[in-house]
């Protein structure tokens, strides 16, 4: 049973570190938008928002937090989510495994590296097997059952971005390619093509940072949506699923971002960080531009501000409550 401890006592306090943390940097415009799937380079580049959802469903917010943008690698959580409470903890480490590959999202030579081919379900290669293990009879049950979970999570209904979709779905010869070698390592299981459009699909979810700070604040509170009270995913897997962010979240910046911050977090190209709190809630920024990594710069600078102004690093002993 989680207790329901609000992010902080003072909300007054929260909100007041949430608006300072969006004027700190508003005007930050260092990184650049994704460009290599079209549609993300045409994205307002000055949008930026912050939303802080707390396990017993209160909501704070500064910024551009009414945009929809597109959740990309952040979906891998909840697919795994899925897939795990589906097959269970040892074979996701048995199947996908658990490293960090220290490499880019989308690397080939990670795939030659490591001992499961896929590295981790948090990179592209163990993203799209993560996809392709996904119970369902096709590609359109697949796709159905994970906006239905991904819309449970947020506690309201997620739709697919059309014109980001078209848009990657038309450029995504690289993932198509590390499907095709995952299946020649024998790591693939579905069709290689079907997987990626599943995963493609999952990819172009448009959400808000309120949505995102939901869907980050149901692993927060063992499962249950802070919103609608239902329960959507096993508590037993999340210390799993969270420990997987913390080392394999942001990529090759993961390392850092941990010592910066003690908090699992996932990011995407969209722009979009969500950093959980386990039992408190979860912070979610947004901003399109990104750095070399692949990380929102100030959805990033957002989130450890804020978090070390709240005192929320998991390992600091008087951030879990002992004196
Ligand atoms: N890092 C990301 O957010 C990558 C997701 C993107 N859809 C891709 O496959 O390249």
């Amino acid at each position: 049973q989680v207790e329901k401890s609000p992010v902080v006592p003072d909300y007054n306090k929260l909100q007041q570190i949430i608006d300072e943390a969006y004027e700190l940097f508003e005007n930050d415009s260092a990184g650049a938008p994704a460009d290599y799937i079209p549609e993300l380079a045409r994205v307002e580049p000055d949008l930026f928002g912050i939303s802080v959802v707390t396990v017993d469903g209160r909501v704070f917010s500064a910024g551009d937090v009414e945009h929809y943008f597109s959740i990309q690698s952040i979906s891998k959580v909840f697919t795994l989510a899925m897939v795990m409470e589906q097959l269970g903890q040892q074979a996701i480490l048995e199947k996908l495994g658990a490293e960090p590959t220290g490499l880019p999202f989308n690397s080939v030579t990670a795939i030659e590296q490591q001992a499961t081919r896929v590295g981790n379900p948090l990179v592209n290669a163990g993203a799209i097997a993560t996809t392709s293990l996904l119970e369902g009879k096709s590609q359109a049950v697949k796709w159905k059952s994970i906006l239905a979970f991904y819309s449970a999570c947020a506690g309201e209904e997620l739709e697919l971005l059309k014109d980001i979709y078209n848009s990657e779905a038309a450029t995504n010869g690289r993932n198509q390619a590390i499907a095709r070698l995952l299946d020649a390592y024998g790591v693939m299981y579905d069709d290689p093509e079907k997987a990626v459009d599943v995963y493609t699909r999952q990819c172009s979810v448009g959400i808000t940072t309120k949505q995102l700070a939901a869907m980050g604040a149901t692993l927060a509170a063992g499962g249950i949506n802070p919103f609608t009270g239902v329960e959507v995913m096993n508590a037993e897997n999340i210390p799993q699923i969270l420990s997987i962010m913390l080392s394999c979240g942001m990529y090759d910046y993961s390392g850092t971002w941990s010592y910066l911050t003690g908090l699992p977090a996932k990011s995407g190209v969209g722009g979009g960080i969500v950093a959980v709190v386990p039992g408190k809630g979860a912070i979610a920024a947004f901003s399109p531009r990104l750095d070399t990594a692949g990380n929102s710069i100030r959805a990033q600078k957002a989130i450890a501000y804020i978090s070390q102004q709240l005192n929320i690093n998991i390992f600091d002993p008087q951030s879990v409550g002992v004196e």
